[in-house]
């Protein structure tokens, strides 16, 4: 579960005296997510978020997750509108954390995918890609080669607790990504973290998009990696390639990938599959125990990583032979 800081009823109430959203009729914390507390709100006027920032969201980086919201939907992206206070600001206070009202989205994620799915998720992605252009804000990715070495550097020493051999694997893991990182892609605001949780479906169709606040300016390669990694492995370690067939055509679809960034797709897997390796373990070392919050599981990405590393080309990643030559 992750609350991670409470509220009263008081202070609730208080806080929506800001904004114009009617009279609280009841609320509750949402068991799900890892990164901040929320909670799921009933008023007068309807189903609303709010959310309470945490340990790893920086105050600075939320005009823009909260100011890109509001950009993509403009878009006409289906993704959770912040609602403005009175003076016109996005971000409040609460419980002594920053704080913020989201609009409800309709849906439910999906706990066991298919490859149906997988194509609407790559489609949405480069919905997101191609909406986010003319953002005027920019964040750097803090999770990309340097922060993954500082988050390593973490976790190091006790790395071999989780697996004997991990110290000198991810050294040098770390030391081929930062010698191979490709630089001269197409590059945007990416999600960054779309994983099953952060995409609702109602019935069979996408019904919107949320949890940004990892989104950054990176390749939008990248990305697609990212979804590779979190949609089409199977829970055995798998990787189905019907179901990465399905992800890169929806992708495609809206919007096409160039070779050079087909070609990167094995480095830039390895790249991301690292990257959640890392924050998990980092958790799993550091998160008390009873602590109100599921660890993930760091060795699913490092057998993601190892698949990877293994990959001759991205053709077998699912891509159709002409989507590689042309
Ligand atoms: N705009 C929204 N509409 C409906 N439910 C939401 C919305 N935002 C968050 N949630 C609910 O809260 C959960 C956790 O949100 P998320 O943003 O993924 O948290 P975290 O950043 O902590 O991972 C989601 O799985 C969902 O159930
Ligand atoms: N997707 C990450 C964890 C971040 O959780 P989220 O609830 O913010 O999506 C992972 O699986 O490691």
């Amino acid at each position: 579960m992750a609350v991670y800081t409470d509220i009263t009823e008081d202070d609730l109430k208080h806080f929506l005296t800001e904004y114009d959203v009617g009279e609280l009729t009841s609320y509750k914390g949402i068991a799900e997510g890892v990164e901040n507390s929320n909670f799921l709100l009933h008023t007068t006027r309807g189903p609303l978020i709010l959310t309470l920032y945490e340990k790893r969201v920086e105050k600075a980086d939320l005009p823009f997750f909260l100011g890109l919201m509001q950009h993509l939907y403009a878009r006409g992206l289906s993704c959770p509108l912040p609602l403005p206070r009175h003076d016109g600001q996005l971000l409040g206070e609460l419980s002594g954390r920053p704080a913020a009202l989201i609009s409800f989205l309709e849906g439910m994620w999906l706990r066991k995918p298919e490859a149906k799915h997988c194509r609407e998720v790559g489609k949405a992605l480069a919905q997101m890609h191609l909406a986010g252009e003319g953002f005027p804000l920019t964040r750097p990715n803090a999770l990309s080669l340097e922060g993954w070495k500082a988050l390593w550097a973490k976790s190091a020493d006790r790395a071999d607790e989780v697996e004997k051999g991990l110290q000198d694997e991810i050294a040098s893991e770390l030391d081929f990504l930062a010698g191979n990182w490709p630089k001269d892609l197409p590059a945007g605001v990416i999600h960054a973290d779309l994983f099953q949780d952060n995409v609702f479906f109602l019935g069979d169709g996408l019904s919107g998009l949320i949890d940004f606040y990892f989104a950054c300016n990176d390749l939008l390669a990248y990305d697609v990696s990212i979804c590779l990694n979190a949609w089409c492995f199977e829970k055995d370690g798998a990787y189905n390639l019907t179901k990465g067939m399905a992800m890169l055509e929806g992708y495609q679809s809206v919007r096409p990938l160039s070779p050079e960034e087909i070609a990167a797709l094995p480095v830039l897997s390895r790249g991301s599959a690292l990257r959640f390796f890392l924050t998990r373990l980092y958790d799993w070392l550091t998160t008390p125990p009873g602590a109100l919050v599921v660890k993930k599981d760091p060795l699913e990405y490092l057998r993601k990583l190892r698949f990877h590393r293994q990959i001759a080309s991205a053709a077998e990643y699912g891509l159709a032979s002409e989507a590689i030559s042309s």
